[in-house]
């Protein structure tokens, strides 16, 4: 078994990390302290099945869709419906008959290029907070999912780019990504993601297994700088946490 981060709960497979993952964002979205919580979403293809639980039987009735307002933590710059981009993921999951109300969706503007769809998404983010700066007693969202890319990355933060450095911006950037296709992307920056009250990764399969025994080893990989003014936790499968 590989050395697992702090906060590990160690699942049987990913349909358990999946509902484990949906339950802990029902506790998140109940339990949130103002009228609307605010949920920031990972892309990718870990959490396809968590979104695909809450609009199901057993969840969808316990979601109280009408006070949650979902965000994403990055997205390529390509059109929402190509199959790149994690709007078009995120909607698939949720299924034609989705459940959130269509304002409530926050899509990362693909547009208009990286640049300017950034500072559009900062200006969305800083208007729902209500503010243009964070304050660690007041977190922007109730959970953010992150996911492990196969060379450490999370959100769209990757090795050796400088969004990894951004210390102001709630959201940057990228407009060289490191892993192929190279298609541009957008994501938030740390600052951004760990105004939390829940941080959690879901980590599934053995490909995740080399990032996690690096990650163990100390190695400087993006996901280690992920931190949270709340929670930071992992949700792990066994299969990713094979030695
Ligand atoms: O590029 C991305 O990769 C990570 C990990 O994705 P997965 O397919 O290995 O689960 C994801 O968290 C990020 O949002 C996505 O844009």
């Amino acid at each position: 078994m590989i050395a697992l981060p702090r906060d590990t709960e160690l699942m049987a497979d990913a349909e358990a990390t999946a509902r484990a993952a949906a339950e802990h964002l029902i506790e998140m979205v109940t339990s949130a302290p103002g009228e609307r919580a605010a949920i920031c979403l990972s892309g990718g293809s870990t959490p396809k099945r968590l979104y695909a639980l809450l609009a199901s039987p057993g969840f969808v009735e316990r979601v109280p869709w009408e006070r949650v307002h979902w965000f994403f933590g990055d997205d390529r710059v390509v059109p929402w419906d190509d199959p790149l981009s994690n709007v078009r993921m995120v909607r698939e999951a949720f299924g034609h008959a989705s459940p959130v109300p269509p304002t409530h969706l926050h899509f990362i503007p693909s547009d208009e290029g990286a640049e300017i769809g950034a500072s559009a998404y900062a200006a969305t983010l800083k208007t729902f907070y209500g503010a243009d700066a964070l304050d660690p007693a007041r977190p922007l969202f109730d959970l953010v999912l992150l996911g492990l890319g196969s060379d450490g990355h999370t959100a769209s933060l990757f090795p050796g780019k400088p969004a990894l450095a951004e210390r102001d911006a709630w959201v940057a950037p990228v407009p060289e990504a490191g892993m192929e296709p190279f298609v541009p992307r957008i994501t938030l920056t740390f600052p951004a993601l760990a105004s939390a009250r829940s941080v959690l990764f879901l980590v599934n399969g053995a490909g995740k297994r080399d990032p996690l025994r690096r990650l163990a080893a100390g190695e400087d990989l993006p996901a280690a700088h992920a931190t949270s003014v709340g929670r930071l936790s992992w949700f792990i499968d066994r299969d990713a946490a094979e030695a």
